[in-house]
């Protein structure tokens, strides 16, 4: 973990689904839990931090009036005006703090417009999208920055990240965070609704259920592990798994007859064209 990170002091702007997976896997990671604050006005979701050490506030200019990093990480519908908020808080700062926008679609643009501050400085912005799996220190991000910010305030960036995920990748033209979003930072669900209908299939076959999602959860995590730690590619570890004429290859078959790749392609380009439309509207 960078020193930098650890010395840094980390603001939230909204405490939901997301800011809580990545907060958890920070503390997880051992950062202190007073370097961070989170500004949340729904009261459950603020108690739910504030138990956990974090410390909490309703106002998002005090959580971002002396902070070094500022995760935006309210619904993309939000994001202007807490951005504003923001931006029109730091007449009186010397340096600006480094934005991190979590938000699917949001542009760079939009970003820096909203956070100009009154004398029309510009904070750097880095863009990220993470997913839920931050929580357990298994995320994957892919981040965006614009050409003035500078290799120190990205590496901080992708300190952050990297402390709650495997995989940090810096895609080189910010379109491509649209696709990231509709490949890992929406993915996580594709993989629970899959177990859900694996679940549900194997209970209407007559498994029990406790048994059924024991076994759907660790073929999930166990096939995963494959991915990651083999060295073969996808196809050839699910060719591994088909015997000829076999109980997989009936089970494929039924993909390819429904035409699964299609039913998938179809999904990763409704996640990033709904991402580039979030940044649109
Ligand atoms: N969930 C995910 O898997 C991922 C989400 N993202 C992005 O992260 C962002 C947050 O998503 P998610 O965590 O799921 O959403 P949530 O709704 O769970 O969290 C957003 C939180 O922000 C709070 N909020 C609303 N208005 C304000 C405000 N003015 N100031 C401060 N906080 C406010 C909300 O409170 P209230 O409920 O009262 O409105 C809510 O608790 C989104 O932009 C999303 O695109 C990115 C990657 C993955
Ligand atoms: O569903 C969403 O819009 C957010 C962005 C990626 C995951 N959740």
């Amino acid at each position: 973990m960078a020193a930098s990170l650890k010395n840094s002091k980390l603001a939230f702007i909204g405490g939901g689904n997301m800011a809580s997976a990545i907060i958890g896997g920070l503390a997880n990671q051992g950062i202190d839990k007073q370097n961070i604050i989170v500004s949340e006005p729904w009261d459950v979701n603020r108690e739910k931090i504030a138990a956990t050490g974090v410390r909490t506030t309703t106002s998002n200019v005090e959580a971002g009036q002396d902070a070094d990093l500022i995760i935006i990480a309210v619904k993309p519908q939000v994001t202007k005006t807490v951005c504003q908020e923001l931006g029109a808080s730091w007449a009186h700062r010397a340096t600006l703090p480094i934005v991190v926008s979590i938000a699917a679609g949001i542009t760079l643009d939009s970003l820096r417009e909203w956070t100009k501050t009154s004398e029309g400085k510009t904070a750097p912005i880095v863009r990220v999208m993470p997913n839920t799996p931050a929580l357990v220190g298994e995320g994957a991000s892919g981040l965006y920055a614009s050409e003035d910010v500078k290799e120190n305030e990205k590496q901080l960036v992708d300190a952050l990240l990297g402390s709650v995920s495997k995989a940090t990748e810096w895609v080189d033209k910010e379109e491509l965070l649209d696709v990231v979003t509709g490949l890992s930072g929406s993915g996580p669900a594709y993989f629970f609704a899959m177990v859900e209908h694996l679940i549900a299939s194997a209970t209407a076959l007559g498994l029990p259920k406790e048994q059924a999602t024991r076994l759907a959860k660790q073929t999930c995590l166990g096939a995963g592990q494959m991915l990651v730690t083999s060295s073969e590619e996808p196809a050839q570890l699910r060719k591994n798994v088909t015997s000829p004429n076999g109980t997989t290859y009936a089970a494929l078959q039924t993909f390819e007859s429904l035409k699964f790749d299609e039913i998938v392609d179809k999904a990763v380009k409704a996640a990033t064209s709904r991402a580039a439309e979030l940044g649109k509207s």
